[in-house]
């Protein structure tokens, strides 16, 4: 066991989560999302911690991917889909017609499955997000390179060869500076859409760690297929069947002790 997954067990036995006990980062009410007349979420509540890791389970189309998008908008770029219900990143209301959805696209960064980074340098990948902002300052650029790869656990790897194409990176590492270009300009959300599920053991290992370093700085929701892997880096796990969040608690609660029989059946590999 690495020393990254020993403080997580010593975390959780330090002191049991609960979420009355936690500053909200995203206030979920009554969030209903359609595809033209297809109903896809029903009625979602729910209240995301800031700076915790919050796993969302379920069967495939349960809804995980769709709700996921629903937090940073990316929903909004297909036609037929119309949203009712509310919901708040730290107050503020995600959905009002107010809201300048690029502004809180640098609010809350995703990063998707398959690593998809540009076919640029390392250094012009992680500062993307920096130039579209307009900085042009090289020691600004230089310096939240190093931090986002540094926070990203891929700058020793590629500190001497930054100009070089990212494209040439592997896969594992590939996905680490999709995370670093997420991170670069600092969100204070990172939805993280089945990061690992193109990447080999000991990558996943590695994102993982990743994972639990990064929620000192952020808020990180993440849509997994895998049970072990949400068990292993949340500290929540919301339980999703046919666009209903059916259990929603602390991981370790609901690993060992669902409240619900359809969590259970599903935890125990009953469907699913
Ligand atoms: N663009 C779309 N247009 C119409 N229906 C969609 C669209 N995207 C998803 N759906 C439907 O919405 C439901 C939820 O899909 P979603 O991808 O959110 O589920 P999921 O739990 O993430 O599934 P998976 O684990 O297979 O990725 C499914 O019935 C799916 O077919």
């Amino acid at each position: 066991m690495s020393e990254n997954n020993v403080s997580i067990v010593m975390d959780r036995e330090d002191r049991k989560l609960s979420l009355e006990n936690e500053n909200i980062a995203i206030e979920v009410k009554d969030w209903d999302l359609y595809y033209g007349d297809k109903r896809a979420l029903h009625s979602v509540t729910m209240s995301l911690p800031e700076h915790r890791v919050t796993a969302f389970i379920g069967p495939s189309g349960c809804g995980k991917s769709t709700l996921l998008r629903c937090f940073n908008r990316m929903n909004d770029l297909i036609d037929i889909v119309s949203t009712e219900g509310e919901m708040t990143l730290h107050g503020d209301d995600m959905y009002s017609k107010d809201m300048d959805v690029a502004a809180l696209r640098r609010r809350v960064g995703m990063v998707f499955q398959k690593p998809n980074p540009f076919p640029k340098s390392i250094y012009e990948n992680v500062c993307y997000g920096l130039r579209l902002q307009g900085i042009k300052d090289k020691a600004i650029l230089d310096e939240s390179v190093e931090w986002a790869l540094k926070g990203a656990g891929l700058w020793e790897e590629v500190k001497d060869r930054l100009n070089e194409n990212a494209l040439g990176l592997s896969g594992g590492q590939q996905q680490r500076l999709c995370i670093a270009r997420a991170i670069a300009i600092k969100p204070e959300v990172l939805l993280l859409d089945e990061p690992t599920s193109a990447l080999d053991p000991i990558s996943t290992l590695a994102i993982e760690e990743l994972i639990f370093e990064l929620k000192k700085d952020f808020t990180i929701l993440i849509v997994t297929h895998n049970m072990q892997q949400a068990a292993r880096v949340s500290d929540y796990t919301a339980f999703m069947y046919m666009g209903e969040l059916i259990e929603y608690t602390d991981t370790d609660s609901l690993f060992t002790n669902p409240k619900v029989k359809r969590t259970e059946d599903y935890i125990t590999g009953r469907y699913g």
